[in-house]
C-alpha cells in the first residue's frame, strides 16, 4: 500500500521572511500560485507578526487578499498572539500556526517572551480558534539545538510539543531551526516526543544548514513521521538564528519520498520549474540539488 506523505510548503513565509530586499507581493502570490499548480496542498502564505520585527511579512493582508481561489489548498499563516490571530481571521485565514521554542533564549529573541509566557499568549488564540472553527498548527523551534544555548535536551523539546498538542494544536511541527540535527539527534528527539504526542500529530521541520535535512527526513520517515515542512529551492532562514539556512528543499524532499515509494501529489517537473523561477526572481542560486539535476537533464530549449 503506497504511503501518502503530507507536505507543508513554507517557502512563501519561512523561505522569504529573511530576504534582505522587499519581495513584491505579486511575486509572493505568483510563487503561491505556481506551488499550488505543482501539487502542493498546504502552503504557508504569510505571518501576522510585527512588521517592525519582520518587515518582509508586512504585506500580510495583501497576500491574503490575493490568494488563488483554491478550496483544495490550505493556506495557514503564523499568528503568535491575539493581535495576530484577529488580523489573520479578518484577512480570511482559516488556519493559523502558533510558534513556541524549546529554549528560553530563542523564545525571548524570537517572540519577546519566555516559554511560559508564550503559552499564556497562545491560550486565548486557541480559545478563539475553537470558537471560530479555525484550525491551529503548532511549531516548536530549536528542538535539537539553539543558536544561543547550544544543544537542547529532547525531553525539553518534547515537553513544549506536548503542551502545544494538549492545548489543541492538531499537529506540532518540530523545528530544527539551525539545522544542527543529525539522524541520531533527531531520532532521540522523536523518541522523547512520540512518548507524549501521537506520531500522527508530529511533523518534521528541518533546516539544512549542515546539509543534514534530507538524512533527517529519511530517519524521521523510518521512525513513522508522515508530515514534513519544506521550502521550494531551499529558500529561507530565520531572522533570529544567525546563519541558519532554509528548510529542506521541497524538490529534494519530494525526490527522496518518491524514491521511498511514498506518494506526495506533487509534479516534480512543475516544482523544479517553480524553484528555478523563484530563485531567478530573488537573484539567488537555486538551493535544491534535485531541482537543479532535473532541470539540467531537460533538452536545451530552442529559445523559440
Ligand atoms: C510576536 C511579537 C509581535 C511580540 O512582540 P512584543 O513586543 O512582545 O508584542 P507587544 O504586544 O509588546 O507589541 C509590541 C508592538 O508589536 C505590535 N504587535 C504585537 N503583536 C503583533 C502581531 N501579531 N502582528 C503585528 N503587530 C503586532 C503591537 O501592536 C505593538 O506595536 P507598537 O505599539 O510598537 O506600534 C514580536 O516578537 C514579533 O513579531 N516577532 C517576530 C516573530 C517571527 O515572525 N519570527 C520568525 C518566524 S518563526 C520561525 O521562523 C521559526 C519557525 C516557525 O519557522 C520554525 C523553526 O524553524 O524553528
Amino acid at each position: 500500500m503506497t504511503e501518502t506523505v503530507r507536505l507543508v510548503e513554507v517557502g512563501p513565509r519561512d523561505g522569504l521572511q529573511n530576504e534582505p530586499d522587499p519581495v513584491p507581493t505579486a511575486v509572493k502570490l505568483e510563487l503561491i500560485r505556481r506551488l499550488a499548480d505543482a501539487g502542493l496542498r498546504c502552503i504557508e502564505a504569510t505571518a501576522f507578526v510585527s512588521p517592525k520585527w519582520v518587515p518582509q511579512m508586512a504585506d500580510q493582508a495583501e497576500v491574503m487578499a490575493g490568494l488563488p481561489a483554491r478550496p483544495d489548498v490550505a493556506f495557514p499563516v503564523l499568528a503568535p498572539n491575539m493581535k495576530g490571530y484577529e488580523a489573520a481571521v479578518a484577512a480570511g485565514a482559516k488556519e493559523v500556526a502558533i510558534f513556541g521554542a524549546a529554549s528560553e533564549s530563542f523564545s525571548q529573541r524570537n517572540i519577546n517572551c519566555s516559554i511560559a509566557e508564550s503559552m499564556t499568549r497562545f491560550a486565548p488564540v486557541m480559545a478563539a480558534a475553537a470558537r471560530d472553527g479555525v484550525r491551529v498548527r503548532g511549531y516548536v523551534s530549536c528542538v535539537v539545538a539553539c543558536p544561543y544555548e547550544g544543544a537542547v535536551a529532547p525531553a525539553q523539546a518534547a515537553a513544549v510539543a506536548a503542551e502545544l498538542h494538549a492545548m489543541g494544536c492538531y499537529e506540532v511541527s518540530l523545528g530544527d531551526t539551525i539545522g544542527a540535527g543529525t539522524p541520531a539527534s533527531v531520532l532521540a528527539l522523536l523518541e522523547a516526543t512520540a512518548a507524549r504526542v501521537p506520531v500522527a500529530a508530529l511533523a518534521g521541520h528541518y533546516h539544512d544548514t549542515y546539509g543534514m535535512a534530507v538524512a533527517n527526513v529519511a530517519a524521521s520517515y523510518g521512525f513513522g513521521l508522515r508530515v514534513f515542512d519544506s521550502s521550494v529551492a531551499g529558500l529561507g532562514g530565520c531572522p533570529y538564528a544567525k546563519g541558519a539556512t532554509g528548510n529542506v528543499a521541497t524538490e529534494d524532499l519530494v525526490y527522496l519520498l518518491h524514491g521511498l515509494g511514498a506518494a506526495t501529489g506533487v509534479d516534480e517537473d512543475a516544482l523544479a520549474d517553480t524553484g528555478a523561477w523563484i530563485s531567478t526572481q530573488l537573484g539567488r542560486a537555486n538551493g535544491s540539488r534535485a531541482g537543479r539535476a532535473r532541470l539540467a537533464k531537460r533538452p536545451a530549449t530552442t529559445g523559440a
